[in-house]
């Protein structure tokens, strides 16, 4: 009987939903590596749409928006958590496992990781917090001490991506302008340390040199998310639910803009991430897209 009880247990955790989440559009560069590696795992979207860019916050800020969305997420009984934003790796991640009872995946650590497998001299564009954190360097030189890194803080590419100003003239010169000090120290190697960044690869590739390798972490995040479902015998086999996708701003403008990544237009629901007896202590902060 008890055998059949934890066997129904454990049919359950693996049933339940992986939690992914971003401060908005970039972490769906993370759910189509999930859809590819990982077809029957159901997922829960969070875009914390209401307080992004998350790479101009205070390090507090971020680790207290982590805290929030773990919470929520808890709530909503996921199995595991995806971070799909860099920023929330960078700065979080530690705090956020150290506090919660969930395996938490974060960017970083599978991406310095193949960073240094592939190249030697290294740039990283990244937000400017994500960029001053020094956490890409640090993981890469504690895999590989000979490795060098160069890491740019780009502040204009996560407003270009979520206003949808892709094609603008601008955009290509503001490109340019962020990776010349990369270029200057001839990198062979380009992380993309923002999920937002991979949307403008058709801008940034270009413009760098031949031979030069590119990384998106997506893939690898996921292969590392991978890995821990099997080791916890959490991967579930069956048909998964339908993605669900949640906002903590708009969902019409995030529904518009996740269309041109998703092929569909999603279902999108505004959710409030804080309990509502908590609420009376929280003062939600407005973001500067929002205008
Ligand atoms: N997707 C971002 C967060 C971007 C932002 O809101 O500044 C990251 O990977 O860091």
């Amino acid at each position: 009987m008890k055998g059949l009880i934890s066997g129904a247990i454990a049919r359950d955790a693996r049933r339940r939903p992986i939690g992914v989440f971003d401060s908005g559009v970039g972490g769906l560069t993370v759910l189509r590596e999930l859809y590819r590696q990982l077809p029957n795992e159901s997922l829960l979207y969070l875009a914390d749409t209401a307080r992004l860019p998350y790479g101009m916050r205070s390090p507090a800020e971020i680790v207290q928006f982590s805290r929030e969305i773990l919470s929520w997420m808890e709530r909503q009984g996921v199995k595991m958590v995806v971070m799909a934003c860099n920023t929330s790796s960078a700065l979080a991640l530690d705090v956020v496992r150290a506090e919660f009872d969930l395996p938490i995946v974060g960017l970083i650590l599978p991406a310095a990781r193949v960073a240094v497998d592939r190249g030697s001299r290294v740039g990283v564009i990244a937000t400017p917090i994500t960029a001053a954190s020094d956490a890409y360097r640090r993981a890469m030189v504690e895999i590989d001490p000979t490795v060098q890194v160069w890491q740019v803080g780009c502040p204009e590419f996560v407003p270009i991506v979520e206003q949808g100003r892709l094609h603008e003239p601008d955009t290509r010169a503001i490109a340019q302008q962020y990776l010349e000090p990369l270029l200057e120290q001839s990198i062979d190697t380009l992380v993309y340390g923002c999920t937002h960044y991979p949307h403008l690869a058709g801008v940034i590739e270009p413009l760098l040199p031949p031979g030069v390798v590119t990384i998106d972490p997506a893939a690898h995040v996921v292969a590392a998310a991978t890995q821990e479902l099997e080791l916890l015998n959490l991967k579930h086999l069956d048909q998964p639910q339908p993605t669900r996708f949640c906002v903590t701003g708009e969902a019409d403008r995030f529904a518009s803009l996740a269309t041109r990544w998703l092929g569909c237009a999603p279902l999108v629901e505004q959710v409030q991430l804080l309990e509502a007896e908590t609420l009376g202590d929280y003062l939600p902060i407005e973001s500067p897209l929002s205008a």
